[in-house]
């Protein structure tokens, strides 16, 4: 990670827990293009300088759907990329929705295809307000769960794991990344933590078994330890489709405070993020400064 993070500044998000998605990808990123429209140009409230979309919103979740949806990118960290001219018509109309709209965009997760070994991803991409593709992320840890009577879920059947963490940084943040099931992997956030996230944005979508439990939970549990923001953007629930999204989007705050919450329905949640509970969590509780390397090992070392 490059070792100065911008500080942290006041800044607005919003959350698109986003509804319709259903077998017609076009019509699924006309209607996640028009909800950044509309969540760009709230007018109740200030208006969002980063706005997010859910894990999975131009397909059905699923390993079966993943390889008839996949796009491919083409972006390689550090080397020129032009999203106006990527194969990904997804890509091509989040970077122009950014560069329209002015915000930095964290565009969901899409099944990606990588041309060259053709593995198929869950890929979150990232856009400046100048629409260049400035992140990506490839989902770690694979949801591979069988909860007997309950969900038997396997990404594995279709994907591959990434292999590497990401961050973005803003005029206002450093922002670390991961999709859904890497919120149970406490080492991605306590690494990017280290290596001066100050908040954490995780495209997911959680089901109706594991939801209630751990949707919250775990959330809490990353922002307490490691002492930073952490929101995570569901699809909205859809009981006429393969697999319910449990929604709930939610913020936390470096306290553990919940900042805002959706309900299962398409919403748009918006939320003023404030460094002054992020600092004076770190000085209340100087955890950052307390722990003991002697007796265990750093993970971000
Ligand atoms: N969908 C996921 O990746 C994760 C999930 O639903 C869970 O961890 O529970």
């Amino acid at each position: 990670m490059a070792s100065s993070a911008p500080a942290l500044r006041s800044f607005n998000l919003a959350l698109i827990q986003l509804g319709q998605i259903g077998t017609d990808k076009t019509k699924n990123i006309a209607h996640a293009r028009e909800q950044v429209l509309k969540a760009a140009s709230r007018e109740d409230g200030p208006k969002p300088q980063l706005i997010v979309l859910p894990e999975c919103f131009n397909s059905p979740y699923g390993a079966t759907h993943f390889p008839t949806y996949a796009e491919t990118i083409g972006y390689k960290p550090g080397e020129p990329y032009d999203p106006a001219k990527s194969e990904s018509n997804t890509v091509r109309m989040l970077s122009s929705v950014a560069k329209e709209t002015g915000t930095w965009l964290v565009g969901g997760s899409i099944p990606e295809r990588e041309v060259s070994t053709g593995n198929l991803y869950n890929t979150a991409t990232v856009y400046s307000p100048q629409g260049e593709l400035v992140a990506l992320h490839r989902k770690v840890h694979l949801f591979d769960i069988d909860i007997p009577g309950k969900i038997t879920f396997k990404e594995s059947e279709t994907l591959t794991g990434g292999d590497s963490l990401n961050y973005f940084d803003t005029e206002f943040a450093r922002i670390g990344l991961g999709i859904c099931y890497d919120v149970r992997f406490p080492e991605l956030v306590a690494i990017g933590a280290r290596g001066g996230c100050q908040v954490f944005i995780y495209p997911g979508a959680f089901n109706m078994t594991t939801g209630p439990l751990h949707w919250q939970l775990l959330q809490t549990a990353r922002a307490v330890d490691n002492q930073v923001f952490f929101g995570m953007c569901s699809p909205a629930r859809d009981l006429s489709v393969g697999y319910h999204a449990w929604g709930h989007s939610l913020v936390v705050d470096p306290m553990g405070t919940v900042l805002a919450e959706a309900g299962h329905e398409e919403e748009i949640v918006h939320v003023r993020i404030d460094p002054q509970v992020f600092e004076e969590a770190r000085a209340g509780i100087p955890v950052t400064t307390q722990r003991r390397f002697d007796v265990y090992p750093d993970v971000s070392a």
